[in-house]
This record gives C-alpha cells, structure tokens and sequence, in this order.
C-alpha cells in the first residue's frame, strides 16, 4: 500500500497542497487531475522523492518510500532516453537493469515500432519516441508506477495499448499513479483525485 501523510509543498511562496493524505491499496490506480499549475506533477515527483517536500510522509508497505524506491517506477514529461541510441539499445538498456532476459524483438512490435529498430531515436516522431520511453513499462518489475500524462503525443491505438497496459498491471496487484488532462476509461480509475488551484 502506498500511504501519504500529511503532505504540505509549497512553491514560490505559493502552497500548491496541504496537509495532503491518501491511500492508494495493491491493484489500485489513482487518477490525478487538476488545472495546470495546481501540483500533479510536483506531487508526483514528492512521491517518489524527486521533490523535497515541507511536511508530511510517505510509505509503500511498511517502510518510508525513501528505502523501497527499487520498487518504484516514475516516468516523467522528460522521456528519459539516450537520443543517440536506437530504440532497441534504449530498451536492452532497461531490460538489463532488472535482470531478466526479455525478448527485445517482441517489445519493439508490442509497442508499435516494428520496422524503427535500428533508428536513432533522435529521428524519431513525437509519439514515437513516448512509445520508445513507455517501453520501460514492459519490463519494469516496480510495484509502483508513478507517471506523469503518459498519454502525451500517443495517438488512439496507442492509448489502448497504455490503458490493457495499466488494468493487466493493476490485476496483478499492483499500482499506479496518472495524471493526464485526457479522460481515462472509468473501469481502470480506482481513485480519482482532483487537485485544485490554489492562490
Ligand atoms: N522548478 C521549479 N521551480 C519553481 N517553481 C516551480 C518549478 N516547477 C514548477 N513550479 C511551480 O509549481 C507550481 C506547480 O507546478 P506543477 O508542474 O507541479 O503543476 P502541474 O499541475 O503539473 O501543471 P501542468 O498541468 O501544467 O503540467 C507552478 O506554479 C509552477 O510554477
């Protein structure tokens, strides 16, 4: 379970959250919307420790987020990836890092770049290369996704694909974390949570 206790950040004298709590259960996704500038992505990156926070407290299961971060999986606006190398290598990359021997030919088709393998990613359109950083879905074994309008530049089949992506992760008794300024299909929002703006 992710727990948040009591979360306070405040941005350029402006406090963006309060005393925040919520509790996300194993198989679980938490939906998070606001107006721009009302903290999604602020308190995504808190989650995961990327932002230091004012107050408050974070745990996934029964240790503090700070010592359970190997099971944690953020993918931000920033796609994360090495422009200079190929999809492929991008993906060999993050499959080598969980130790499990991942079938690289098959991921590059489950994620639509069939035919791009041996593309620099630089080359690569808007979408694609989202679909290039969204591979590390695939092979991650985090507990915890943590991801931040994953569904930016990915066209319908795409989002789909994302959406099977996040229910089959949730049924394995795991969580998530969006946000998006798109609709999500209700059947895969557990938790809907609505940032506000504040002044
Ligand atoms: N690096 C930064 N330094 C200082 N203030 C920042 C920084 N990044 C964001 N902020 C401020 O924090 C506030 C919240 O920004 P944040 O990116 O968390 O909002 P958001 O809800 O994700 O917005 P959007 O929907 O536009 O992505 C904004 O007022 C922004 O100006």
């Amino acid at each position: 379970m992710l727990s948040v206790n009591q979360l306070t950040c405040i941005r350029n004298n402006r406090v963006l959250f309060e005393e925040l709590s919520f509790s996300l259960l194993p198989g679980q996704l938490m939906y998070v919307t606001g107006p721009n500038g009302a903290g999604k992505t602020t308190l995504l990156r808190s989650i995961c420790g990327l932002h230091q926070y004012h107050h408050g407290s974070i745990s996934l299961g029964d240790l503090p987020l700070s010592q359970s971060l190997q099971d944690v999986l953020y993918i931000g606006h920033k796609a994360g990836i090495n422009d200079c190398l190929t999809a492929v290598e991008n993906m060999r990359h993050w499959s080598s890092l969980t130790a499990e021997n991942d079938d690289i030919d098959q991921l590059v088709s489950k994620v639509g770049l069939a035919g791009l393998e041996n593309v620099p990613v630089k080359y690569l359109s808007a979408g694609q290369k989202r679909r290039v950083a969204l591979s590390r879905l695939w092979v991650s074994k985090a507990k915890l996704w943590i991801l931040d309008e994953p569904y930016t530049s990915i066209d319908a089949a795409g989002i789909d694909i994302l959406n099977q992506l996040f229910n089959r992760h949730r049924q394995a008794g795991n969580m998530v974390v969006v946000t998006s300024h798109q609709p999500l299909p209700v059947d895969i929002v557990d938790i809907n949570f609505a940032l506000e703006y504040r002044f």
